[in-house]
């Protein structure tokens, strides 16, 4: 199982929001990052058939883009926004999204259902109407709905916005689970979430491919190049401008920073081990692509 990205590009008008973009992806949980108008929607939403490329291709699993309806039984989406069926209970609403999904027969249906619920935690509320479930709740319904049809690829954004902290702990194990043999693009702006479940990543920035690979990689490539240092609160407001500041938190009379530098910033700096966090940023400041 593998998906195929090649020169992919989309405008929109005359707005290009993706550029030529080429990477492939294997079988596990792969993490999408970029920031606000990186093109991350749009690229998920041309892996859902609900756009059409502008031009470049795509194999999911060997079958083209093109083929929408061979590509919608083996890819599932769960948007940042969906709607569900407020009035239905829990369980009509995903025996309604499963006859849409395909899933034939009532004795199957019910089988992934209840496995389904039982995976998100929702078995519980499986008689509650959608309305009344809280925002957690939803989420985790709405990737169960995603699941249905049991994807090749599942492609969720920002799946644990509105999570508990137990919850998001539960939501990333259950992805992990589920990518076993699949393919998971997890779409985020949580780094921490790619750091707990992802060994690979792609950065998009502006439309463009800006990363992609390992993480470990990534933070190798910024070994060296991230500093703490404990300041007076003087020293800090006359040099926060001077490099660029990962962290800084007030300690007692001073601040302990953490900032990015070639060389040692301040005297007696330490060197740290880069965080995931730190080696993106570190990135996202270098003008040219780090692929
Ligand atoms: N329907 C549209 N018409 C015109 N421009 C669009 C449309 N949808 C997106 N864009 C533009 O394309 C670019 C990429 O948008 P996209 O929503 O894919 O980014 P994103 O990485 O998902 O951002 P965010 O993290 O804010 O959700 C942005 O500049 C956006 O303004």
């Amino acid at each position: 199982m593998e998906l195929i990205i090649d020169h992919l590009t989309k405008t929109y008008g005359g707005k290009q929001a993706l550029n030529n973009v080429s990477f492939r992806v294997g079988e596990g949980i792969h993490g999408l990052l970029g920031p606000n108008g990186a093109g991350k929607t749009t690229l998920m939403r041309l892996l859902a058939t609900l756009l059409e490329p502008t031009s470049g291709q795509v194999e999911i699993g060997g079958i083209s883009l093109t083929d929408k309806s061979q590509i919608r039984r083996i890819v599932g989406y769960l948007p940042q926004e969906f709607a569900f069926y407020p009035g239905m209970s829990v369980l009509e609403a995903m025996d309604y999204l499963a006859l849409l999904s395909g899933v034939k027969g009532r004795a199957e249906r019910k089988r992934r259902i209840d496995h389904l619920l039982e995976l998100v935690n929702l078995t519980e509320q499986r008689r509650t109407k959608v309305k009344a479930l809280s925002g957690g709740m939803k989420r985790r319904l709405g990737v169960a709905q995603a699941m249905i049809h049991e994807p090749k690829l599942l492609i969720v954004d920002e799946p644990t916005a509105g999570l508990d902290p137990e919850e998001r702990i539960r939501f990333r194990r259950l992805l992990s689970k589920f990518a076993e043999g699949r393919i998971v693009l997890l779409s985020t702006h949580v780094v921490e979430d790619v750091e707990s479940t992802c060994e690979q990543m792609t950065v998009l920035h502006k439309g463009s491919l800006r990363y992609h690979g390992r993480i470990g990689d990534l933070t190798a490539a910024a070994a060296g190049r991230v500093w703490t240092a404990e300041l007076d609160r003087a020293e800090w407001s006359r040099d926060s401008e001077r490099f660029p500041v990962l962290s800084a938190v007030p300690e007692g009379a001073g601040m302990r920073v953490r900032v990015l530098s070639d060389e040692q910033p301040y005297p007696g700096a330490q060197q740290a081990v880069p965080s995931i966090e730190d080696a993106y940023l570190y990135m996202m400041r270098r003008e040219e692509a780090f692929v």
